[in-house]
Order: structure tokens, then C-alpha cells, then sequence
């Protein structure tokens, strides 16, 4: 395993208040910090902009309007960063932040430009910390595609695996925070019409997209050649897990394993 895209969600980073959960934060950076240190490359996706945001303005709940959450996500980007930079200064890395859309993958030249900017900040040992750029495009903050931006990040430096940290074990066959006899499924070898049926939309505060984007996400990385674990981040030991392959969460075999 070399190269591996992290996703957190904000449900991860975030308390139940809405404030940053710097504990998590923390964490994570020191268990990515330890990643690079055995010699493995990871890219962070982070959401959490409009959560961070909302904190920094005292807003407890999330506006509807998507000007709002743009301006949100704008304030809250710059307190991430800050957070994330502090964080990995102290384990003697270096981050590089990189706000991008969909379009990466629809425009060659735009698409060129990320590989190469990417592939340079890993070959200096940086840590690119990726999001949205929530100010010029709207469909992630209405359908929470930071899922979907992982498998992007994953496809564009063909990475070796995509770990989705989440507030859920992984994909259950319903909503099991809705369903109490909600079954985990382990292992999904090919995304089907049945596993699209088990997806539902988020019931968290501050997620967005619930497993349908993970999903789509899912799809996006194993038809790039790359498996995809969606697993819970309470304990953020189950990183190491993951990458010595060892059965977490949900795992989406790549494509060619099932070809
Ligand atoms: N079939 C399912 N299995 C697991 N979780 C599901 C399912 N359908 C919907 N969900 C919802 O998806 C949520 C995770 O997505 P989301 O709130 O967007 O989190 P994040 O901020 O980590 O991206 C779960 O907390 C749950 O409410
Ligand atoms: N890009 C935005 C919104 C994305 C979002 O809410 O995604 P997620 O928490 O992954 O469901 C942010 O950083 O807040």
C-alpha cells in the first residue's frame, strides 16, 4: 500500500455542538503523520469548512440558504487549516491546502494541473489537505459531494486505496440510525441496484449526502482500480487496520478483482 486518500466527514471533526472536535483532529493528523513516517503517501479530504464556520460565527444550526453556507464555508475554511497546520507542525509535517471542484476531471488542462500539482507536494513529503471550493461551486454543499471528491483525488493519483472516515461503521443493508435490526454488510463486490437501495440520505446535523454520495463515491474509485472502506472514525486506530488490510467497515473490491 502506497497511496492512500483519507475522507473525513464533518460528523468526524466535529462535536454535537458544531465546534471543532480538536481531540479528533488531533489524531488523525498524528496517525497520518505516522503513516508518512512508514513511508506510505496520504492525502487528506477534509469536509468541516461550514461546520468550522458555523462555530466561528456562534450558529447552532445549519442555514438552508446556499449563500449562507458558502460565506460559512469561506470563514470556516481558513479556522481548518489553521487547526489541520497546527496539528501536523507538531508531528514535523508540512500540509498544502487545495480547494477544487468537479470540473478537474471534465477539463484536461485543469485536470493535468491537479495531477501534477499533487503528485509534486507528494514527492516534497507535504500533506495536500483537499475540500470543495465551496465559494464557486454549490453541488457538494447540497449533495455532500466531498464523498465524491475523494474518489476524484483517488482517481487522479491512482491511489491504492480510498478510506471514507465516518460516523457509522460502514453501509448497513438500511439507515441504521432510522432501523434498529440494520444489518453491516463487509464486503461488496460489485455495486448493485440492491446495494443502491440500501442508501439512504444523511440523519446527522451536519452531514450531508448520507450514504447515497458515498456511494456514488464507491463506484467512482473502484472503476478507477481503487478499493474504497467506509469505516467509523471513533477510533481512529481502525486507519492502521485498514491499510494492513486487515476486515473494517465496509470494503468496495477495485473492479479488476471481480473482472
Ligand atoms: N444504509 C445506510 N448505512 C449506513 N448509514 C446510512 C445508510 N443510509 C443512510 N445512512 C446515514 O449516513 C450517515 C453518514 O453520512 P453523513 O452524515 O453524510 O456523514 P459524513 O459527514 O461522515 O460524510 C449515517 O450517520 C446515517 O445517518
Ligand atoms: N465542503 C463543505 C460541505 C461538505 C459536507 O458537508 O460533506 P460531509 O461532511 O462529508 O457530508 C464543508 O467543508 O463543510
Amino acid at each position: 500500500m502506497k497511496r492512500i486518500v483519507i475522507k473525513v466527514g464533518s460528523s468526524t471533526i466535529t462535536h454535537k455542538s458544531g465546534l471543532l472536535n480538536l481531540k479528533k483532529v488531533e489524531e488523525l493528523t498524528k496517525v497520518i503523520s505516522d503513516l508518512s513516517n512508514m513511508g506510505m503517501q496520504t492525502i487528506l479530504v477534509s469536509s468541516g469548512a461550514v461546520a468550522a464556520g458555523m462555530g466561528r460565527m456562534n450558529m447552532n444550526e445549519k442555514p438552508d440558504s446556499v449563500p449562507e453556507k458558502q460565506a460559512l464555508a469561506s470563514i470556516g475554511q481558513c479556522e481548518l487549516m489553521y487547526i489541520y497546520d497546527k496539528f501536523f507542525s507538531q508531528f514535523g509535517k508540512v500540509v498544502a491546502q487545495m480547494l477544487m471542484t468537479k470540473r478537474v476531471l471534465e477539463v484536461d488542462m485543469l485536470r493535468q494541473n491537479a495531477i501534477r500539482t499533487l503528485n509534486q507536494l507528494l514527492s516534497y513529503n507535504v500533506v495536500p489537505i483537499i475540500n470543495e471550493n465551496d465559494s464557486v461551486a454549490t453541488e457538494e454543499l447540497v449533495y455532500g459531494d466531498n464523498d465524491t471528491l475523494g474518489a476524484i483525488t483517488a482517481e487522479l493519483i491512482q491511489a491504492d486505496l480510498l478510506l471514507v472516515l465516518s460516523d457509522i461503521d460502514g453501509l448497513y443493508d438500511k439507515n441504521p440510525n432510522m432501523h434498529a435490526d440494520a444489518k453491516l454488510i463487509p464486503v461488496v463486490d460489485e455495486i448493485t441496484c440492491d446495494i443502491e437501495a440500501m442508501a439512504e440520505d444523511t440523519s446527522t446535523k451536519v452531514g450531508t449526502g448520507g450514504m447515497i454520495t458515498k456511494l456514488q463515491a464507491a463506484k467512482i474509485a473502484t472503476e478507477a482500480n481503487c478499493d474504497m472502506i467506509i469505516c467509523n472514525s471513533k477510533d481512529l486506530r481502525v486507519i492502521y487496520d485498514a491499510v494492513e488490510g486487515k476486515q473494517v467497515g465496509t470494503l468496495f473490491k477495485r473492479r479488476s478483482s471481480y473482472e
